[in-house]
């Protein structure tokens, strides 16, 4: 199984082309996920990411999490996917629509004089709040709104659907000790029984955010796409930031704009580690 491992602020996926190469056929698409995602016996990853035909747009990607499970989308992972594809020739057009399973998303690469693309603005829709937008089991929804117990403390978070679901939280200063022990609390709270995206984000000024994110399936990430989107519509939501506005993740920063009709534009880097080919079984 030919491979190109990429990462997009240090959220690296391995990445495959059904278009160039063939899947093994005797493992299940979560069990080889979290093979190829284990730094120690694997190539180490926070995931797999899959680039297929699609019937509806002019590719499809599909995301597996390194504990297997699959999403419905990766904004990270649809940044590397367009550079991918418009590289690769999978597409001629610098703009074009990709398939998730959270909806048909659009991509604009900024092509480089040498054809190449380290820069790309995915259009990720309109994303919904609320608890009514994921699959809610509690009974604290207030708004947009939810409160969580955990342990003796409650934590209140605006739950954001962008495709996937997330539950973001305003802190006054971000604490990468809060992320790890908080954030897989909160990723497996019984109100969410399908799980969630934790992120934790504190607002600089109207046009700044802090962020951090302990992600459903993979746990601290050093970013996370849907999660940055999320923050800036849940901060919107709230009037506490400008429709346009800088996220600073642990890897680096992304530009979030929410336009006048709702839908959030996310522009940043797209970056190419290593082509490789995977030997299946191992040993
Ligand atoms: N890192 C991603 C999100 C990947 C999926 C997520 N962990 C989920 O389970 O929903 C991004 O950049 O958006």
């Amino acid at each position: 199984m030919k491979f190109t491992k990429m990462h997009a602020l240090g959220n690296n996926y391995i990445y495959v082309s059904t278009f160039e190469t063939t899947l093994p056929t005797d493992v299940a698409l979560p069990q080889l996920a979290s093979v190829v995602s284990d730094v120690r016996r694997g190539i180490g990853a926070d995931g797999l990411i899959l680039i297929e035909p699609s019937q509806v747009a002019d590719v499809q990607m599909r995301i597996f999490n390194a504990d297997g499970s699959e999403a419905e989308t990766c904004g990270n992972g649809l940044r590397c996917v367009a550079k991918y594809a418009y590289e690769h020739q999978l597409v001629v057009a610098s703009q074009f629509t990709i398939e998730t399973k959270g909806g048909i998303v659009s991509a604009r690469v900024h092509v480089q004089p040498n054809g190449h693309v380290n820069l790309v603005t995915m259009d990720m829709g309109v994303p919904r709040l609320g608890a009514t937008s994921v699959h809610y089991a509690g009974k604290a929804a207030d708004g947009d709104d939810v409160a969580l117990t955990i342990g003796d403390d409650v934590w209140r978070g605006t739950v954001v659907n962008i495709g996937n679901p997330h539950f973001v939280t305003l802190v006054d200063a971000v604490d990468d000790e809060v992320v790890t022990q908080i954030g897989p609390r909160i990723e497996s709270h019984a109100d969410f029984p399908e799980r969630i995206n934790a992120e934790f984000i504190a607002v600089l000024n109207e046009r700044e955010i802090d962020f951090r994110v302990y992600e459903r399936g993979s746990g601290v990430t050093f970013a996370c796409g849907t999660g940055a989107c999320a923050a800036v519509a849940a901060a919107v939501s709230k009037g506490v930031v400008a429709s346009r506005a800088t996220v600073h993740l642990l890897g680096g920063d992304l530009e979030i704009e929410q336009l006048s009709d709702g839908h959030i534009l996310m522009t940043g880097e797209a970056v190419q580690v290593a082509d490789g080919e995977f030997v299946w079984p191992l040993g």
